[in-house]
């Protein structure tokens, strides 16, 4: 209970002391009071910090506590599923051990199969294939949208790739008639944003064909010193989803030509290009799977891909010319709500640098205007300013993706 004001004994004598003298010993004892209160201020302030010291090291010494507790697991490889249980061989270490599998996960195992064991060998869980991690930096899709009807101005380019991509894929028996064999690989090459991707899914599409995207930087960055086996997993993943387009952007990155410097990133790139020229030639164990090759850089190549059997077949995808842009104009702004003053003729002719990428992208800047003045439709003044706009942005940028220079 709160002392109330009259139960508050006075530092004074009631009867005898003056009023003067009153004051003074109340302010000598609220000073007191106030010297006291700011010590146990004090006190409390330390004692809650050390309470919040305290708290941490608790924290700290709980999840300290769960780590010890979860022993880890080791990594082996499943050798055999027996009757008695799994034969398991452990990384690291090579030790074979026999050890009790639950019927569950007898049925899940199969010998080559990557497992976790515990300390007493146990499998507790099942790891993912590793060609399945690495399929992750691969783009795999089982039917990409594009159609030949999306591309615009490579009729000669697109009727090559059908001939040399589509028809081994569809009338295989055709070759082996004729007693030809199809060529292997089909190498586009070109300015960036041309189409050349485009033209590798649309034949995917078309053959309900599995298409399966790498780019050769990737091969060699992003797997150091993997780059080899790499190759050979993407092979591999191409095989196991066949038929399949397996479409190599940039191979520039692994197949140009051999440089004077003996620096160990040029081993690696050689090795990796070794080992895709190995798997091209293993044309028996390829399967159903065709690969097209892509570059910007064409005179980089290493003239070994391009050897009969490898990449024979070469196709210039070039820039459109006023007809080409113009097509691509109109696939562009298919789905646009246009004015009825645009001009196609007009967009092409005002554009004569431009690639495909480039026209995608004056569509959508001309929308964005559009969009930016309040109107649901789209004019000719907006593709104008939006060429404008993205030829002034190209000469701040290096980026030659947007080349109108
Ligand atoms: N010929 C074309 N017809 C219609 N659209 C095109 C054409 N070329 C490019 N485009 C547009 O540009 C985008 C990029 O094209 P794509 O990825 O096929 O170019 P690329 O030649 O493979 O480029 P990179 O060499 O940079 O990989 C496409 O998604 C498409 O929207």
């Amino acid at each position: 209970m709160t002392d109330t004001v009259e139960d508050v004994e006075m530092p004074y004598d009631e009867g005898a002391a003056s009023r003067q003298e009153k004051i003074e010993s109340l302010q000598e004892e609220l000073d007191v009071l106030e010297s006291q209160n700011e010590e146990m201020r004090d006190k409390l302030l330390d004692a809650n910090a050390e309470n919040n010291k305290y708290q941490q090291k608790l924290e700290r010494l709980t999840h300290e506590n769960k780590k010890l507790k979860q022993s880890p697991l080791f990594v082996a490889t499943v050798q055999e599923v027996t009757p008695d249980g799994a034969v398991i061989k452990q990384h690291g270490n090579n030790q074979e051990a026999l050890t009790e599998v639950t019927a569950e996960m007898r049925e899940k195992l199969d010998p080559d199969d990557r497992v976790a064991v515990n300390n007493s060998l146990s499998v507790v869980k099942k790891l993912e294939k590793e060609t399945d991690v690495r399929a992750r930096v691969m783009q795999v899709e089982h039917s990409p949208d594009v159609t030949y009807a999306d591309i615009g101005g490579l009729e000669d380019q697109m009727q090559e790739v059908r001939e040399t991509v589509e028809m081994p894929l569809e009338h295989p028996d055709m070759f082996e008639d004729v007693g030809i064999t199809p060529p292997s690989g089909v190498l586009l090459y070109g300015p960036p944003g041309t189409g050349k991707t485009m033209l590798a899914k649309a034949v995917a599409n078309e053959t309900d064909a599995t298409f399966i995207k790498m780019a050769g930087s990737e091969l060699v960055h992003k797997f150091i010193g993997e780059g080899a086996k790499l190759v050979r997993d993407l092979f591999e993943v191409a095989r196991d989803n066949q038929p399949a387009v397996l479409f190599i952007d940039e191979i520039d990155a692994i197949a140009s030509k051999r440089t004077d410097s003996k620096t160990s990133g040029d081993a690696e790139v050689q090795r990796t290009m070794m080992q895709l020229l190995s798997e091209m030639d293993g044309f028996d164990e390829r399967g159903e799977v065709r690969i097209i090759a892509a570059t910007n850089r064409f005179d980089m190549l290493d003239p070994a891909i391009l050897r009969p059997g490898r990449f024979d077949r070469l196709i210039e995808v070039p820039k459109p010319n006023t007809e080409g842009r113009e097509i691509i104009f109109q696939i562009h702004t298919r789905k646009m709500n246009l004015a009825g003053d645009i001009d196609f003729d007009e967009l092409a002719e005002m554009s004569p640098d431009a690639s495909g990428a480039d026209i995608k992208a004056i569509c959508t800047e001309a929308g964005m205007f559009a969009i930016r003045d309040d109107r649901t439709e789209v004019t000719l003044q907006d593709f104008l300013e939006a060429h404008e706009k993205l030829q002034q942005d190209d000469d701040g940028s290096a980026d030659d993706s947007l080349a109108f220079a």
